[in-house]
C-alpha cells in the first residue's frame, strides 16, 4: 500500500477501530469539499468501516480507501459518498460539518433519574470515559434530570465522586474531569410535567446555540414512570432539526402482556428506531467477541452444531445478595432479572445462523429466529432457589427475606437453573443450560461449550483411561478476568504415554494492555452513533417474553416453593439433578474449571 505523505488527523476511535484522514500533496482541499457536503469525516469513516466490515478506512488522494484492497476500493469522492450513504443510515445525513471540518451539530444527553443508583454507578462514569477517550462529539452537553433539588455544582460534586480514570492514562485525568464536569448541568423536574420538560428544552437550546441538535434521553428511572417521562420528553423536549433517541433500561415489563403494553405506550410517542432498549450484557467485551470468535475463525464455525456440541451452559453468579434493591427485585425475581434478558440474549447470539452482514437488522433478524425456534420451557426443567442467612467465621450474612423491603413470606427466586432447547436443525436435542443466582460463593459470568466425546478414542483403548469423560470444553469467561480458554487432552512430556487436561488459554489481561471498557460505554456510544446492533428490537423482546411468560405464570400461580440455599454456597443441589437428567455436568463445579 502507498505510504501517506502526511496525516492531517489520525485518531484511535475505540477499541479495535481507527481512522486516519490524510493529506497527500495538496489534496486537502478536495477532501474538505467532500466533507462539506454534510458529512463528518471521522464518523463517516468509522461507521463505514464498522458496517462494511472493512478493517481500515482512511482518506487518500481525496478518496476513501480501505486497506483490504486499496486499488479496487479506491473510488471517486462522489462514488464513495453514495456508497457510504447506502451503507449508513439516514442519521449520517443529519450530521453537519463546517467547511473547516468542525461539526455544526451537537448532542445533548439527558440522564433522566440522575439522582439514582444507576446514573451514579454507571451512566456518568461511562460518559466520562467516552469523553476521556475522545469519543464524544466536539459539541455535547449533559443534563441530569430528576425530582431531587440540586444545583449544577451539587450534581458535579455528586458525579465527581464516582468518576475514575483509565489505568493507562492517569496523567491528565484531573484536568479532563474538570473539563467534563463543566459540561454537566442539572435540571430538577417531575417526570410527568410537560412544563418542566419545556423548561429543560429551553436550557438545552441555550447550550445548543443554533447548531443541529441531536438529543439522547437515558431513562434511568423505575419502569412505572417510563411512559410519563417519554411522553413529556418527546412532546416538550424533542429535537426539532436532528434526531431524538431514548435509551430505556430494563425491566421491559414483567411478562408478555405488560411488555406489549409498554411497547404500545412508548410507540405512541416514539418510533421503534428511536427506542434503544438496553441489555448491558450485550455491551460486554466478551459477548461482543462471540460472533468474532465464531465467524472469523475457521476452526470454530464447523463445530458449532449438534454434531459436535453436547451442551452449552450459560452461567451467572453473584457473591452478594439483593442488598439495597430488594424492593425492585421482589417484584421480578432472578428469572426476569437475569435469564429472560442477559442469558437469553447471549444464547441467541451464540446460536444464531451467520447473519447476512454485521448490520443491526441482519443480526437481530437472526437472533429473533433463534428465540422463535425455542421449545416451551417445561416447569420440570427448572429449579428455583432462594438464599437464606448463613454464618461463616463469625460473620452472618442475611437471608433474602431478612431485607426490610422484602415480604417475610416471599417465594421470589434468587436462584434458577433451567434446561432450554432450540428446535431447529442446527441445535436439535442440544441442552442449553442456564444457571443464575445471587448470594452464591463467587461472582462470575461465563459461557461453557462442552463438546461430544471423540468417537472410537484411541487413547481409551491404549491407555485404559476414560478419556470419554475428558471431553473438550470451550470457556468464554465474560467476567471477571476475561478469558477464552479451551480444555484439551495433552500428552504429559516424558517417555511414557500419560495424558492430562490442559488449557489453551487467552487471558485478556496477559494479552492486551488496554483496559476493557465498561459495557455502558460501548452502549452509550452506539446510541449516540445510531448503531442499534446491541439493543433489543421489539420482536426480540416479544419472543423472549413468549418463552418465559408461561413458565413464570406456572411458578407464581402454583406458588412453587424455592429450594433454600445458604448465602455464599453453590446454590441448590437440585441444579445438579437437573443437569444430570440431561446427561450434563456443570462445568463450573468440576475440579479443573
Ligand atoms: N441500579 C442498577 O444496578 C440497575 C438498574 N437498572 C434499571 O435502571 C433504572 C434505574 O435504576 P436505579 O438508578 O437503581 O433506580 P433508583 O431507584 O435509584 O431510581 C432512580 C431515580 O428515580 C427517581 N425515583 C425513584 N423512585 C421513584 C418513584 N417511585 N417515582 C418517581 N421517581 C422515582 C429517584 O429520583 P428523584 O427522587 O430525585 O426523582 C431516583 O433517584 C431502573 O429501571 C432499574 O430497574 C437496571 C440494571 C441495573
Ligand atoms: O441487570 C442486572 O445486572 C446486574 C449485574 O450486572 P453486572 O454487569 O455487574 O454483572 C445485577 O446485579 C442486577 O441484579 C441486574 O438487574
Amino acid at each position: 500500500m502507498a505510504t501517506l505523505s502526511s496525516s492531517v488527523a489520525s485518531r484511535s476511535y475505540r477499541s479495535g477501530y481507527s481512522a486516519s484522514f490524510s493529506q497527500v500533496n495538496g489534496n486537502r482541499h478536495q477532501s474538505l469539499s467532500f466533507l462539506s457536503q454534510g458529512l463528518n469525516s471521522h464518523e463517516l469513516c468509522v461507521r463505514f468501516q464498522r458496517k462494511s466490515g472493512q478493517s481500515s478506512v482512511f482518506m487518500q488522494d481525496g478518496a476513501v480507501v480501505t486497506d483490504s484492497n486499496p486499488k479496487e476500493s479506491k473510488s471517486s469522492l462522489k462514488g464513495v459518498k453514495d456508497d457510504v450513504l447506502s451503507v449508513l443510515s439516514q442519521d449520517v445525513a443529519k450530521v453537519g460539518v463546517e467547511s473547516d471540518g468542525h461539526s455544526q451539530s451537537t448532542v445533548s444527553i439527558t440522564v433522566v433519574g440522575a439522582s439514582g443508583d444507576l446514573a451514579k454507578k454507571k451512566i456518568f462514569p461511562a460518559l466520562f470515559a467516552l469523553y476521556y477517550e475522545g469519543c464524544l462529539p466536539e459539541h455535547f452537553t449533559i443534563y441530569g434530570y430528576s425530582r431531587s433539588k440540586m444545583t449544577d455544582v451539587e450534581l458535579r460534586d455528586m458525579v465527581s465522586k464516582t468518576l475514575t480514570c483509565r489505568i493507562d492514562k492517569r496523567a491528565n485525568c484531573g484536568e479532563k474531569m474538570e473539563e467534563f464536569l463543566k459540561r454537566c448541568f442539572y435540571h430538577s423536574g417531575q417526570y410527568d410535567s410537560q412544563e418542566h420538560f419545556t423548561a429543560l428544552d429551553k436550557k438545552l437550546k441555550e447550550h445548543e446555540a443554533g447548531r443541529i441538535s441531536n438529543r439522547l434521553f437515558y431513562l434511568s428511572i423505575p419502569p412505572n414512570i417510563f411512559v410519563d417521562a417519554v411522553k413529556c420528553a418527546s412532546s416538550s423536549a424533542s429535537s426539532v432539526n436532528g434526531w431524538t433517541r431514548v435509551i430505556v433500561e430494563k425491566p421491559f415489563g414483567r411478562d408478555s402482556e405488560t411488555s406489549a403494553a409498554l411497547t404500545k405506550s412508548l410507540k405512541q410517542y416514539l418510533d421503534e428506531d428511536q427506542i434503544f432498549r438496553i441489555d448491558h450484557y450485550l455491551g460486554k467485551e466478551l459477548v461482543e467477541n462471540l460472533s468474532v470468535l465464531r465467524f472469523s475463525n475457521l476452526i470454530f464455525e464447523p463445530l458449532w452444531s449438534r454434531q459436535y456440541i453436547q451442551n452449552v451452559q450459560l452461567i451467572f453468579s453473584e457473591d452478594f445478595g439483593t442488598e439495597g434493591r430488594g424492593g425492585y427485585f421482589d417484584n421480578y425475581g432472578i428469572i426476569r432479572d437475569i435469564m429472560q434478558n442477559h442469558l437469553l440474549q447471549i444464547l441467541a447470539l451464540f446460536a444464531m445462523e451467520t447473519p447476512v452482514s454485521l448490520d443491526a437488522e441482519d443480526i437481530r433478524n437472526e437472533k429473533v429466529k433463534v428465540l422463535r425456534s425455542m421449545r416451551p420451557i417445561k416447569v420440570e426443567d427448572v429449579v428455583i432457589g432462594q438464599y437464606k442467612s448463613h454464618t461463616n467465621g463469625g460473620v452472618t450474612n442475611p437471608g433474602y427475606t431478612d431485607d426490610k423491603t422484602v415480604p417475610k413470606d416471599s417465594l421470589t427466586p434468587t436462584f434458577a437453573a433451567a434446561a432450554l432447547f432450540i428446535d431447529n436443525a442446527r441445535w436439535d436435542g442440544v441442552p442449553f443450560l442456564m444457571k443464575a443466582g445471587k448470594a452464591l460463593h463467587t461472582k462470575r459470568a461465563e459461557i461453557r461449550v462442552q463438546f461430544r466425546h471423540v468417537p472410537g478414542n484411541l487413547y481409551n483403548r491404549n491407555t485404559g483411561s476414560d478419556f470419554d469423560k475428558a471431553t473438550n470444553e470451550l470457556v468464554i469467561r465474560v467476567q471477571p478476568d476475561e478469558a477464552i480458554y479451551l480444555k484439551i487432552n495433552n500428552k504429559v512430556p516424558g517417555l511414557g504415554m500419560r495424558l492430562d487436561r490442559s488449557n489453551l488459554n487467552l487471558l485478556y489481561s496477559a494479552r492486551y494492555s488496554k483496559e476493557i471498557p465498561d459495557a455502558y460505554e460501548r452502549l452509550l456510544l452506539d446510541a449516540i452513533e445510531g448503531e442499534r446492533r446491541l439493543f433489543i428490537r421489539s420482536d426480540e423482546l416479544d419472543a423472549a417474553w413468549a418463552l418465559f411468560t408461561p413458565l413464570l405464570k406456572e411458578i407464581e400461580e402454583k406458588k412453587r416453593i424455592p429450594e433454600y440455599y445458604p448465602y455464599g454456597s453453590r446454590g441448590p443441589v437440585g441444579a445438579h439433578y437437573l443437569a444430570a437428567k440431561h446427561k450434563v455436568q456443570w462445568g463450573d463445579v468440576s475440579l479443573d474449571q
